[in-house]
């Protein structure tokens, strides 16, 4: 009898871990912003709506609710995210949380709670309950000093802004908790990420979104980036698809834990170009900012050959496919 039992307790726990491996229980944080919000999307699409739960500190919208399980988590504090994943049986924990570049650069003392703190609690708890761990890193990752065109995924990182030191702080912490402690950290630094139904959270790339809410406004945009800044771009779905992708490669398939993805790199210019052939009569001024000196700190184009090699990355949308998706889906809204 007690034999009989065993063996089914043994069964039912075996079918349970080969249902989580295929069906993950996923947490992200700071799920509400620019990328979070399709993810979410995509990942209930893919695993269940069940299985993914999506928390922020702010009040969600009536459709994002509407789509699946929200929570409220501050990343400050340890223990509400600790509580969600015990409560939810969290396999994979994505971390999106952050303050981008330019709005870094506002607050300093909140970029450094936020991106670093912030960041140590995700590790200690993806440790403690042996979660597969996403953070994003970033072109800002990258400085003055290093390599522009093309940036390989090593070489010299000195980055001038908090939010570029605070992702070589995680790039590195997130590796070392990999050695040490054999946390599955997977990271991927991503380029200026363009969307359409999602509003960019404050960066130095915002220029590439807000260019198109603009054109169709009132025909007309005032960059704050020169326009020969040319800066690597990515389309949303694409930036998706590599998380998905990171996330479900083998381990053994990983040679590095931290890889650049790219896509295309463009200038305010050539963008301007693209938009034209749809908008014939847009015109673009400048009236450079702070955010220039930024731009000028980060790589031009990326070097992502590892990422192509090790785990088969390869987006799909070009400058032309972007500006063409741009239109098609702000127009309909
Ligand atoms: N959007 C982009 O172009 C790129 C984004 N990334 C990275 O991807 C991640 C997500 O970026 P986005 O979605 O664009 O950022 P976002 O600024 O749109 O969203 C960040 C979210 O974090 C939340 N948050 C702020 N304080 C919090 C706290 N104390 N606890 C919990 N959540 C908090 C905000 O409410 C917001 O919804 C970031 O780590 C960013 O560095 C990297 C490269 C490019
Ligand atoms: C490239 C990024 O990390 C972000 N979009 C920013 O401009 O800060």
């Amino acid at each position: 009898m007690l034999c009989t039992s065993l063996v089914r307790n043994l069964f039912i726990s075996i079918n349970r871990r080969q249902y989580h491996r295929t069906h993950p229980r996923i947490l992200i944080t700071g799920g509400c912003g620019q990328l979070g919000v399709p993810l979410a999307k995509r990942l209930r699409e893919q695993y269940g709506v069940e299985n993914v739960v999506l928390s922020d500190i702010v009040r969600p919208s009536d459709e994002l609710l509407k789509q699946g399980i929200y929570r409220y988590a501050d990343v400050m504090d340890i223990k509400q995210v600790q509580e969600l994943l015990v409560n939810n049986q969290i396999d994979w924990l994505i971390h999106l949380s952050a303050l981008l570049s330019a709005i870094g650069e506002k607050d300093v003392p909140l970029a450094m709670k936020l991106n670093i703190e912030g960041t140590h609690h995700i590790l200690e708890l993806a440790r403690k309950y042996k979660c597969k761990l996403f953070i994003p890193s970033t072109i800002g990752a990258f400085g003055p000093e290093s390599p522009r065109n093309p940036t390989p995924d090593f070489c010299i990182q000195r980055p001038r802004t908090i939010y570029g030191v605070s992702k070589v702080h995680t790039e590195l912490l997130g590796e070392y908790f990999y050695h040490r402690f054999g946390v599955d950290f997977r990271c991927l630094r991503f380029p200026g990420v363009i969307s359409a139904d999602t509003k960019p959270g404050g960066g130095t790339t915002d220029y590439a979104i807000e260019i198109f809410h603009d054109a169709l406004k009132s025909n007309a945009y005032r960059c704050y980036l020169r326009g020969d800044t040319r800066l690597p771009m990515m389309w949303v779905d694409d930036c998706i698809q590599s998380i998905v992708s990171i996330m479900e490669a083998p381990s053994e398939q990983l040679k590095q834990r931290t890889y650049n993805v790219a896509a295309m790199s463009f200038t305010p210019d050539e963008l301007t170009k693209a938009i034209q052939k749809y908008k014939p009569n847009f015109k673009i001024s400048y009236e450079i900012d702070d955010r220039q000196k930024i731009a000028d700190s980060w790589p031009q184009v990326f070097d992502d050959q590892n990422a192509r090699q090790h785990w088969n990355w390869s987006p799909k949308v070009d400058l032309d496919g972007l500006v063409q998706r741009m239109f098609s889906y702000l127009e309909r809204q």
